[in-house]
C-alpha cells in the first residue's frame, strides 16, 4: 500500500462530499435552461490562493501559452501536466458523473448517439486510446488590459461536452473587469450572451461547443463561445477544468 493512499483518498472523498452537496437538480436545469450554472463557493479562500500560488511552480506544468502571440487574446497560462495536484484532479473526477448524466441527456436530444461512461476514468481511458493523451486543465493569469476571446476548448475528435472554471481572485478586491462571458449563436437569429457573475471560489460549468434548446417544435442546436472581458485592474486568475484530454 503506498504511503500516500490514505491522504489521497481523504481529498477525493473531501471533493465528492462538496460537488455532492450542491443542489443537482437546479444545476441541471440551469445547464439545460442557460447553458451554464454556478456553483457557488467550491472552494475556500484559502484553497484559490493556493491554487493560484501554483501558477510560478514550473514544474506543475506542461506548457505555457502567452494568448497575445496566438491570437486569442492577452494573459497567459499553463496547462498542467500529469500527475495533476491531488485537489485539481479530485475535483474533476467528483464533478464529471453529474455532468455526464446532463451530457448524455443532452446527446439523446440532439440525436447524438454517443454516450459518456459513468466514471471519468473510463472516459479518460477512451481519450487515451483515441491518442487524446495530455492533460487539459490549466491554470490563467490576467493583468490589467488582459482579455480572452470567445473560443471553445476543442482538442481532438473527442471532446466532453461541458466543462467548469473556478474564479480563484476576488473580484472588487482582487481584480476589477474580467467578467465571465458566454455567447450562444442560435440557427438563423442572432446571437445571444450571458455574462456569469462569479465570486472568488465560485464555480461556473458550462458547455464547451453544442447545447439543445428546447424551441416549439422540439430541441434545436446552439453553438456556443466563451471567454473573459477586459481586465480594468489587478490580477485575475482561474482554474480551468476540461474533460477530455488532449492529442
Ligand atoms: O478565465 C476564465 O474565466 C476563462 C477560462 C477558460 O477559458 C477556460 O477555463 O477554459
Ligand atoms: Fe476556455
Amino acid at each position: 500500500m503506498n504511503a500516500a493512499a490514505p491522504r489521497l483518498t481523504g481529498i477525493a472523498d473531501a471533493a465528492e462530499t462538496r460537488v455532492g452537496g450542491h443542489d443537482w437538480q437546479r444545476l441541471a436545469a440551469d445547464l439545460d435552461g442557460y447553458g451554464n450554472a454556478v456553483l457557488e463557493g467550491l472552494l475556500s479562500a484559502e484553497e484559490c490562493r493556493t491554487i493560484a500560488a501554483l501558477y510560478d511552480e514550473e514544474a506543475h506544468f506542461r506548457s505555457h501559452i502567452h494568448m497575445a502571440r496566438h491570437g486569442f487574446g492577452r494573459g497567459e497560462y499553463r496547462y498542467f501536466r500529469y500527475p495533476l495536484p491531488d485537489l485539481v484532479a479530485s475535483l474533476r473526477t467528483a464533478l464529471y458523473p453529474r455532468l455526464a448524466s446532463v451530457a448524455n441527456d443532452w446527446n439523446a436530444r440532439m440525436g447524438e448517439d454517443a454516450r459518456y461512461p459513468a466514471e471519468h476514468a473510463d472516459y479518460l481511458a477512451l481519450c487515451h486510446a483515441a491518442g487524446q493523451v495530455r492533460p487539459t486543465p490549466l491554470l490563467l493569469r490576467y493583468g490589467p488590459g488582459d482579455f480572452n476571446c470567445l473560443h471553445q476548448d476543442l482538442y481532438g475528435d473527442l471532446a466532453f461536452p461541458l466543462q467548469v472554471a473556478i474564479l480563484l481572485s476576488e473580484p472588487g478586491a482582487d481584480f476589477s473587469g474580467g467578467e465571465f462571458v458566454l455567447t450562444e449563436q442560435r440557427p438563423r437569429m442572432q446571437s445571444r450572451a450571458e455574462v456569469v457573475p462569479l465570486r472568488q471560489g465560485d464555480a461556473v460549468a458550462f458547455a464547451v461547443h453544442n447545447r439543445p434548446v428546447q424551441g416549439t417544435k422540439g430541441s434545436y442546436r446552439v453553438n456556443l463561445r466563451h471567454g473573459v472581458s477586459r481586465v480594468r485592474s489587478g490580477r485575475r486568475h482561474t482554474l480551468g477544468l476540461i474533460f477530455h484530454d488532449a492529442s
